[in-house]
Protein backbone atom coordinates (compact mmCIF):
# COMPACT_ATOMS: atom_id res chain seq x y z
CA UNK A 1 0.00 0.00 0.00
CA UNK A 2 1.13 3.70 -0.86
CA UNK A 3 0.52 7.05 1.52
CA UNK A 4 -1.24 7.40 4.01
CA UNK A 5 -0.86 6.09 8.24
CA UNK A 6 0.40 2.56 8.81
CA UNK A 7 -2.97 0.22 8.43
CA UNK A 8 -3.22 -3.03 10.48
CA UNK A 9 -6.09 -5.61 9.74
CA UNK A 10 -6.41 -7.47 12.87
CA UNK A 11 -8.08 -10.56 11.68
CA UNK A 12 -7.19 -14.02 10.40
CA UNK A 13 -9.71 -14.68 7.89
CA UNK A 14 -8.94 -14.90 4.31
CA UNK A 15 -12.04 -13.43 3.25
CA UNK A 16 -11.68 -10.04 5.11
CA UNK A 17 -8.30 -9.63 3.24
CA UNK A 18 -9.58 -10.46 0.08
CA UNK A 19 -12.64 -8.21 0.24
CA UNK A 20 -10.56 -5.25 1.66
CA UNK A 21 -8.14 -5.89 -1.67
CA UNK A 22 -11.46 -6.19 -3.40
CA UNK A 23 -11.51 -1.92 -2.72
CA UNK A 24 -7.57 -1.89 -3.39
CA UNK A 25 -6.40 -1.93 0.06
CA UNK A 26 -3.73 -4.40 1.14
CA UNK A 27 -3.15 -3.82 4.86
CA UNK A 28 0.84 -3.28 5.70
CA UNK A 29 0.50 -5.98 8.78
CA UNK A 30 -2.07 -8.35 9.22
CA UNK A 31 -2.30 -9.44 12.90
CA UNK A 32 -4.96 -11.76 14.08
CA UNK A 33 -6.68 -11.17 17.77
CA UNK A 34 -6.64 -13.90 19.51
CA UNK A 35 -9.44 -13.98 22.17
CA UNK A 36 -12.67 -15.98 23.74
CA UNK A 37 -15.76 -15.23 21.51
CA UNK A 38 -18.04 -17.33 23.27
CA UNK A 39 -21.05 -14.66 23.74
CA UNK A 40 -21.93 -13.20 26.98
CA UNK A 41 -24.97 -14.79 28.68
CA UNK A 42 -28.02 -13.47 27.32
CA UNK A 43 -25.96 -11.29 25.02
CA UNK A 44 -27.56 -10.49 21.61
CA UNK A 45 -26.52 -10.83 18.22
CA UNK A 46 -25.83 -7.11 17.35
CA UNK A 47 -24.52 -6.27 20.49
CA UNK A 48 -22.47 -9.66 20.12
CA UNK A 49 -21.24 -8.72 16.79
CA UNK A 50 -20.27 -5.16 17.49
CA UNK A 51 -18.84 -6.16 21.32
CA UNK A 52 -16.11 -8.93 19.62
CA UNK A 53 -15.40 -6.57 16.56
CA UNK A 54 -14.24 -3.96 19.26
CA UNK A 55 -12.67 -6.19 21.29
CA UNK A 56 -10.82 -7.55 18.28
CA UNK A 57 -9.27 -4.62 17.38
CA UNK A 58 -8.58 -3.06 21.03
CA UNK A 59 -6.37 -6.53 21.33
CA UNK A 60 -4.49 -5.92 18.39
CA UNK A 61 -4.17 -1.94 18.65
CA UNK A 62 -3.22 -2.64 22.11
CA UNK A 63 -0.42 -4.93 21.13
CA UNK A 64 1.36 -2.68 18.80
CA UNK A 65 4.66 -1.27 19.03
CA UNK A 66 4.02 1.86 17.78
CA UNK A 67 -0.03 3.20 17.17
CA UNK A 68 -1.00 2.51 13.62
CA UNK A 69 -4.23 2.31 12.11
CA UNK A 70 -6.59 -0.59 13.32
CA UNK A 71 -9.42 -2.60 11.48
CA UNK A 72 -11.40 -5.67 12.77
CA UNK A 73 -14.56 -7.18 12.16
CA UNK A 74 -17.01 -9.44 13.45
CA UNK A 75 -19.86 -11.69 11.60
CA UNK A 76 -22.80 -13.22 13.21
CA UNK A 77 -25.77 -14.71 12.29
CA UNK A 78 -29.05 -13.99 14.09
CA UNK A 79 -31.64 -16.24 14.08
CA UNK A 80 -34.26 -13.92 15.72
CA UNK A 81 -32.53 -13.72 19.66
CA UNK A 82 -30.48 -16.52 18.65
CA UNK A 83 -26.71 -16.26 17.81
CA UNK A 84 -25.80 -19.38 15.56
CA UNK A 85 -22.46 -20.87 16.34
CA UNK A 86 -19.32 -20.42 14.20
CA UNK A 87 -19.60 -23.95 12.30
CA UNK A 88 -16.69 -25.92 13.54
CA UNK A 89 -18.09 -29.31 12.88
CA UNK A 90 -20.52 -31.76 11.05
CA UNK A 91 -22.75 -31.65 13.48
CA UNK A 92 -22.83 -27.96 14.46
CA UNK A 93 -23.68 -27.27 10.51
CA UNK A 94 -26.15 -29.42 9.98
CA UNK A 95 -28.16 -27.80 13.12
CA UNK A 96 -27.54 -24.52 11.56
CA UNK A 97 -28.81 -25.60 8.58
CA UNK A 98 -31.58 -27.11 9.57
CA UNK A 99 -32.72 -24.16 11.40
CA UNK A 100 -32.21 -21.78 8.52
CA UNK A 101 -34.31 -23.81 6.26
CA UNK A 102 -37.14 -22.20 4.65
CA UNK A 103 -36.44 -19.05 7.41
CA UNK A 104 -35.46 -15.11 6.79
CA UNK A 105 -32.11 -14.36 9.05
CA UNK A 106 -29.92 -11.56 9.67
CA UNK A 107 -26.52 -11.08 9.63
CA UNK A 108 -24.68 -8.83 11.69
CA UNK A 109 -21.43 -7.51 10.79
CA UNK A 110 -19.55 -5.38 13.98
CA UNK A 111 -16.76 -3.49 12.02
CA UNK A 112 -14.27 -1.04 14.54
CA UNK A 113 -11.29 0.63 13.31
CA UNK A 114 -9.00 2.36 15.87
CA UNK A 115 -7.68 5.11 14.54
CA UNK A 116 -3.11 6.09 15.47
CA UNK A 117 -4.63 8.45 18.33
CA UNK A 118 -6.64 5.82 19.90
CA UNK A 119 -10.00 6.91 18.78
CA UNK A 120 -12.71 4.08 18.06
CA UNK A 121 -15.03 4.54 15.21
CA UNK A 122 -17.83 1.26 14.99
CA UNK A 123 -19.92 0.48 12.72
CA UNK A 124 -23.07 -2.36 12.48
CA UNK A 125 -24.17 -3.51 9.21
CA UNK A 126 -27.35 -5.73 9.12
CA UNK A 127 -27.94 -8.08 6.18
CA UNK A 128 -31.35 -10.41 5.24
CA UNK A 129 -30.95 -13.35 3.71
CA UNK A 130 -33.22 -15.83 3.06
CA UNK A 131 -33.08 -19.65 2.87
CA UNK A 132 -35.00 -21.71 0.51
CA UNK A 133 -36.58 -24.63 2.41
CA UNK A 134 -34.13 -27.45 2.38
CA UNK A 135 -34.54 -30.89 1.53
CA UNK A 136 -32.38 -33.30 3.61
CA UNK A 137 -30.67 -34.21 0.72
CA UNK A 138 -29.86 -30.76 -0.19
CA UNK A 139 -28.21 -30.60 3.46
CA UNK A 140 -26.56 -33.65 3.04
CA UNK A 141 -24.69 -32.38 -0.51
CA UNK A 142 -24.01 -29.28 1.47
CA UNK A 143 -22.31 -30.86 4.49
CA UNK A 144 -19.86 -32.93 1.85
CA UNK A 145 -19.03 -29.80 -0.11
CA UNK A 146 -17.40 -28.70 3.16
CA UNK A 147 -17.98 -25.21 2.41
CA UNK A 148 -19.64 -24.47 6.18
CA UNK A 149 -16.32 -24.85 8.00
CA UNK A 150 -15.25 -21.81 10.07
CA UNK A 151 -18.50 -20.25 8.90
CA UNK A 152 -20.93 -18.40 10.96
CA UNK A 153 -23.96 -19.91 10.83
CA UNK A 154 -22.69 -22.83 9.17
CA UNK A 155 -23.00 -21.65 5.28
CA UNK A 156 -20.79 -19.31 3.14
CA UNK A 157 -23.00 -16.76 0.41
CA UNK A 158 -19.84 -16.51 -1.59
CA UNK A 159 -19.78 -20.43 -2.32
CA UNK A 160 -21.92 -23.27 -2.73
CA UNK A 161 -24.67 -21.67 -0.93
CA UNK A 162 -25.78 -19.17 -3.12
CA UNK A 163 -27.50 -22.22 -4.96
CA UNK A 164 -30.12 -21.87 -1.57
CA UNK A 165 -30.39 -18.50 -0.70
CA UNK A 166 -33.54 -16.95 -2.63
CA UNK A 167 -33.28 -13.07 -1.35
CA UNK A 168 -30.32 -10.75 -0.11
CA UNK A 169 -31.30 -7.11 1.27
CA UNK A 170 -28.40 -5.54 2.02
CA UNK A 171 -24.71 -5.61 1.89
CA UNK A 172 -23.63 -8.77 -0.18
CA UNK A 173 -19.95 -7.99 1.13
CA UNK A 174 -21.39 -7.73 4.61
CA UNK A 175 -22.24 -11.51 4.43
CA UNK A 176 -19.09 -12.95 3.22
CA UNK A 177 -17.30 -11.02 6.38
CA UNK A 178 -16.86 -7.27 5.73
CA UNK A 179 -19.57 -4.66 4.56
CA UNK A 180 -17.34 -2.85 1.80
CA UNK A 181 -19.36 0.29 1.87
CA UNK A 182 -19.27 0.83 5.52
CA UNK A 183 -15.39 0.12 5.85
CA UNK A 184 -14.38 1.95 2.66
CA UNK A 185 -15.96 5.28 4.00
CA UNK A 186 -14.52 4.68 7.39
CA UNK A 187 -10.88 4.06 5.55
CA UNK A 188 -11.45 7.27 3.67
CA UNK A 189 -12.19 9.94 6.59
CA UNK A 190 -8.69 7.60 8.03
CA UNK A 191 -6.77 9.19 5.31
CA UNK A 192 -6.89 5.84 3.49
CA UNK A 193 -8.43 4.77 0.05
CA UNK A 194 -8.45 6.32 -3.33
CA UNK A 195 -11.50 6.25 -3.91
C1 LIG B 1 -22.41 -16.03 6.85
C2 LIG B 1 -21.02 -16.13 6.30
C3 LIG B 1 -19.91 -16.10 7.11
N1 LIG B 1 -18.66 -16.21 6.58
C4 LIG B 1 -17.46 -16.18 7.44
C5 LIG B 1 -16.86 -14.79 7.62
C6 LIG B 1 -16.01 -14.95 8.84
O1 LIG B 1 -14.71 -15.38 8.45
C7 LIG B 1 -16.70 -16.07 9.61
C8 LIG B 1 -17.29 -15.54 10.87
O2 LIG B 1 -16.34 -15.53 11.87
P1 LIG B 1 -15.65 -14.24 12.49
O3 LIG B 1 -15.43 -14.51 13.93
O4 LIG B 1 -16.38 -13.01 12.12
O5 LIG B 1 -14.23 -14.16 11.74
P2 LIG B 1 -13.02 -15.19 11.71
O6 LIG B 1 -12.90 -15.94 13.00
O7 LIG B 1 -13.09 -15.98 10.43
O8 LIG B 1 -11.77 -14.19 11.57
P3 LIG B 1 -11.22 -13.08 12.60
O9 LIG B 1 -12.05 -13.12 13.84
O10 LIG B 1 -9.80 -13.41 12.84
O11 LIG B 1 -11.36 -11.77 11.85
O12 LIG B 1 -17.73 -16.59 8.76
C9 LIG B 1 -18.46 -16.34 5.21
O13 LIG B 1 -17.32 -16.44 4.75
N2 LIG B 1 -19.57 -16.36 4.40
C10 LIG B 1 -20.83 -16.27 4.87
O14 LIG B 1 -21.79 -16.29 4.07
Amino acid sequence: MTDGPTFVLASASPRRLDLLAQIGIVPHKVVPAELDETPLKGELPRAHAQRLALEKARVVFDALERPALVLAADTVVGLGRRILPKAEDEKTARDCLTLLSGRRHTVYGGISLIGTDGRVQSRLVETAVIFKRLHPTEIDAYIASGDWRGKAGGYAIQGLAAAYIRRVSGSYSNVVGLGLFETAALLKANGLGTW
